[in-house]
């Protein structure tokens, strides 16, 4: 049995990090993990221009702890909406801080209002995209009220994505957070252009999670849990030393009462144990021998950025989560609050 395991240390290509106080009290469960992490967009005021990415970033840095100054790069993300302008796209990748664009369909999730109404309008934004080859981040679901909620992703391959790529043939993309089986397989089916996310609570949940022995808002995330079946492909996806599935946690923090409220909002927070509940899901698959490569190789490869050089460990040490933690002044409950986890940083 393997109860210590050193490896490079992992970046997480998806990450909500808020702003302000609520961002000063998540960022370093993240900067004592990662290296590195993909900034998600989606602020109350979304970060469309490189210069509001250059702020955020700024923002990020200045409010690391002192003891990890210097050992965390945020890498930024600019929110695509129906006006962004090929220019944008032009300034953001001289920058040399803009990684990546994210489409959100306007309504498919948390903070998404601003997010795109119909992909034609982003034609020549997307072909500057493809030029420079500045990937595109897709939170992959299909708004249309008329689809089930748990095909929203399945559907989106086949009436967004297939099209897209036919489209813009040079064009890198990254499906975020995958959820379904038909994910898997088509990023399989696709050359070198694409890959996927994979978040850990969708490697250790199925959507039983949501309701067992009541409605469970912490488990509740966009896209929704699906069945078991899913999450297998997910957990073979991921353990399979396919070079096109990462780690991404999409680590989504919300303050206590808007998750315990009429009207629950989707997130999950997974950045207090991000790297453990990996290293969980792939001893339970009798894989560890490849966490590294899917927590530290094949994210920097499929952006063409430097592997870390550094290292972490995590013993085999059960602990327990908190129940709560402090949140910019309100309260969060983190995933799995309350239980143990068997691996420690
Ligand atoms: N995943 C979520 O359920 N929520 C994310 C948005 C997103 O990544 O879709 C958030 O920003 O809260
Ligand atoms: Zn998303
Ligand atoms: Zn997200």
């Amino acid at each position: 049995m393997t109860n210590k395991l050193t490896f490079t240390r992992p970046d997480d290509w998806h990450l909500h990090l808020r702003d302000g106080k609520a961002m000063q009290s998540v960022l370093p469960d993240t900067a004592r993990r990662f290296a590195r992490a993909m900034i998600m967009p989606n602020l109350k005021l979304p970060v469309v221009t490189t210069e509001q990415a250059a702020a955020y970033r700024a923002r990020i840095l200045s409010a690391l702890p002192q003891e990890l100054v210097g050992q965390f790069e945020p890498l930024m993300t600019l929110y695509l909406t129906d006006t962004t302008t090929p220019e944008e796209i032009s300034r953001a990748k001289a920058s040399g801080i803009v990684q990546a664009v994210k489409l959100y369909p306007a309504g498919a999730t948390t903070h998404s209002d601003a997010g795109v109404t119909d992909i034609d309008r982003c034609k020549a934004t997307l072909a500057m995209m493809e030029k420079l080859d500045m990937p595109l981040l897709v939170h992959g679901e299909v708004v249309d009220p008329a689809v089930d909620i748990f095909d929203r992703e399945k559907i989106f391959i086949d009436r967004v994505l297939i099209p897209l790529l036919q489209r813009f043939p040079g064009l890198r993309v990254v499906f975020e957070h995958i959820t379904t089986r038909e994910a898997v397989e088509f990023v399989q089916s696709i050359s070198n252009r694409i890959a996927a996310t994979i978040t850990a609570h969708h490697l250790m949940l199925n959507r039983n999670a949501l309701f067992t022995g009541g409605l469970q808002p912490h488990h509740y995330c966009l896209p929704v849990l699906k069945r078991e079946i899913h999450r297998q492909a997910l957990v073979a996806a991921a353990t399979s030393g396919h070079s096109r599935f990462f780690l991404g946690t999409d680590s989504a923090p919300h303050p206590l009462k808007d998750k315990e409220s009429a009207c629950g909002c989707a997130g999950i927070y997974s950045a207090h144990a991000a790297i453990e509940f990996y290293a969980e899901i792939f001893e339970q698959a009798g894989r560890l021998d490849r966490l590294e490569a899917f927590a530290s190789f094949y994210g920097p490869d499929f952006y063409g950025l430097p592997r870390n050089t550094d290292q972490i460990s995590l013993s085999k040490e059960s602990w327990q989560i908190p129940g709560e933690v402090e949140f910019g002044g309100d309260r969060l409950v983190p995933l799995r609050a309350g239980e143990q986890v068997c691996w420690r940083l």
